[in-house]
C-alpha cells in the first residue's frame, strides 16, 4: 500500500469507469495502478524517441516490480508520427512481443503518443486494454482523458480513429520538469478552452499566472490539472460519443486544425487551438453572439501566454480543412462560439456562414 499523496478524479463513462491519478512521483506508481485497473501478464509499454529515454526505464521498472512481462514499443517523437504507416510499426511491435488480448498497452507520453498508442489498443486483437501515463501538460488536462484516439490522414487531424476509454490514467507532474518552455505554453490553449467553455474562475486565474510560468509551484499545477481533468470528464461522461455537448471541446479546432495541418505541423496543436479560438471569438462578436468584451478576453488571456491570437492562412486552405472535418455533416458544419466566457453553444452553419465566419474572424486581429 502506497502512501503517496496523489489527488484522485473518478471517471464513470457508459463504456467503463477509470480513475485519474494526478500528483508527484506517479512514475513509480504505474505498476500498481495499472496492476489494480487493468490486469493481464505482459505491459507494453509505447512511447516516443524523446520521452522514452527520460521516463521509460522508471515505468518498466514500476511495472517488473507489480509483476508484469514488459515490452518497449518506441517510435520517432512528433506529429507527424501520429500516422497510418507508424501505427502499423507499432502494431507488428505489440504482435512480436507476444501481448494478448488480455495484455495492456501503457501509453508513456505526450498526445500524439497517447492517441497513437490508444488506437492501437482499440485495433490490436480487435481489442486489448490501455493505460495512459501523460507527459506533457496538454495530454495530462486533455488527451489522456475521454477515450479519442486517432492518426491523422493527408486530408487532416484525426480522421482515423476510435473510442477506447483508458483502464486508469496516471498524471505525474514532475515530468513537466523537462518539457520545453515553449511546450508548456503550447499546452495552455487546451487550458484555456476548458476556461472559456466551463469555467470563468479557472480562466481568469490561468489569465493572471499562466502555467507556463517559471516557477508554478507543484501542488497548485496539480490542483489546476485535476480541475481541467474534472471539467472533460464531466463533459465526456453526459456524451461519450460525441453526439451533442462532446462537441463543446472542440472549441478553437475547426480554425486550429486547418492551422495545424497547413502548417504540415511545425505549430503545436495548443497554439493553433488558441488562434482558432480568438478567430471563432472574434467572427462570434461580430455576429452578435457573444459581445466583443468576450472576445476582447480570450485574446488577453491567450496573449498573456504568449500564444498567437490569429493566424494569415489563406481562406480557401481554411475552408479545405473544415469542410474535411468530423463536424461536417453534409452540407453544414457544426461550430463552436463563446456565449461568453465560461459557457459555448454548438451552431450549426451552412458552408456559405462557415465561410463568412473565417472571413470575420481570421486575419482581422485588431490588436
Ligand atoms: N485524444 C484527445 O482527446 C486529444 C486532445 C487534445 C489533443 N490531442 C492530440 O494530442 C496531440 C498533441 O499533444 P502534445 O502537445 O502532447 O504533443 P506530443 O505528444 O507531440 O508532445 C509534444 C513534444 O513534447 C515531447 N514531450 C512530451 N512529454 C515530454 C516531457 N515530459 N519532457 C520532454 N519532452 C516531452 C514529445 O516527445 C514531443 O516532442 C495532437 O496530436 C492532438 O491532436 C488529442
Ligand atoms: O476529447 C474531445 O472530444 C476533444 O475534442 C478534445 C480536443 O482537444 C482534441 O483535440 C480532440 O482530439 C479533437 O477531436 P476531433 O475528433 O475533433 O479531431
Ligand atoms: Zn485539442
Amino acid at each position: 500500500m502506497s502512501t503517496r499523496k496523489d489527488t484522485v478524479v473518478p471517471v464513470r463513462t457508459p463504456s467503463r469507469s477509470y480513475e485519474v491519478h494526478v500528483g508527484r512521483g506517479m512514475l513509480d506508481e504505474v505498476g500498481r495502478l495499472v496492476r489494480e485497473s487493468a490486469g493481464g501478464e505482459v505491459a507494453a509499454v509505447v512511447t516516443d524517441s524523446n520521452v522514452g529515454p527520460l521516463y521509460a526505464e522508471r515505468a518498466l521498472s514500476s511495472l517488473a516490480a507489480a509483476g508484469y512481462r514488459t515490452a518497449l514499443v518506441s517510435f520517432p517523437a512528433g506529429e507527424r508520427s501520429k500516422r497510418l504507416s507508424t501505427l502499423g510499426d507499432v502494431l507488428e511491435s505489440l504482435a512480436e512481443e507476444g501481448l494478448g488480448r488480455d495484455d495492456v498497452v501503457v501509453a508513456l507520453g505526450g498526445g500524439v503518443c497517447g492517441d497513437m498508442a490508444g488506437l492501437a489498443a482499440a485495433l490490436y486483437q480487435r481489442g486489448c486494454k490501455v493505460a495512459q501515463v501523460p507527459t506533457s501538460l496538454l495530454a495530462m488536462v486533455d488527451s489522456s482523458v475521454g477515450g479519442k484516439t486517432a492518426v491523422d490522414l493527408e486530408a487532416g487531424k484525426n480522421l482515423a480513429g476510435a473510442f477506447l476509454q483508458p483502464s486508469v490514467v496516471v498524471a505525474d507532474v514532475d515530468c513537466l520538469d523537462t518539457l520545453s518552455p515553449e511546450l508548456l505554453r503550447d499546452s495552455c490553449g487546451e487550458v484555456i478552452k476548458h476556461g472559456v467553455i466551463a469555467d470563468e474562475s479557472l480562466f481568469e486565474e490561468v489569465g493572471r499566472r499562466p502555467l507556463s510560468s517559471a516557477g508554478y509551484p507543484k501542488d497548485e499545477l496539480v490542483r489546476v490539472v485535476a480541475r481541467n481533468v474534472e471539467i472533460k470528464r464531466d463533459v465526456v461522461v453526459a456524451d461519450e460519443r460525441e453526439h451533442g455537448l462532446r462537441q463543446t471541446l472542440n472549441f478553437g479546432h475547426t480554425i486550429g486544425h486547418a492551422i495545424e495541418a497547413a502548417s504540415e505541423f511545425r505549430l503545436g496543436h495548443g497554439t493553433c487551438v488558441a488562434a482558432g479560438m480568438c478567430c471563432m471569438s472574434r467572427a462570434a462578436a461580430a455576429k452578435g453572439w457573444c459581445s466583443q468584451q468576450t472576445a476582447r478576453a480570450v485574446e488577453r488571456v491567450v496573449a498573456a501566454h504568449g500564444l498567437p491570437l490569429d493566424t494569415d492562412l489563406d481562406h480557401d486552405l481554411i475552408m479545405h480543412f473544415a469542410t474535411h472535418d468530423k463536424k461536417r455533416h453534409g452540407d453544414s458544419v457544426n461550430v463552436v462560439v463563446p456565449r461568453r466566457i465560461g459557457s459555448v453553444e454548438i451552431r450549426k452553419t451552412s458552408l456559405g456562414e462557415l465561410r463568412e465566419l473565417v472571413d470575420l474572424g481570421c486575419g482581422t486581429c485588431p490588436l
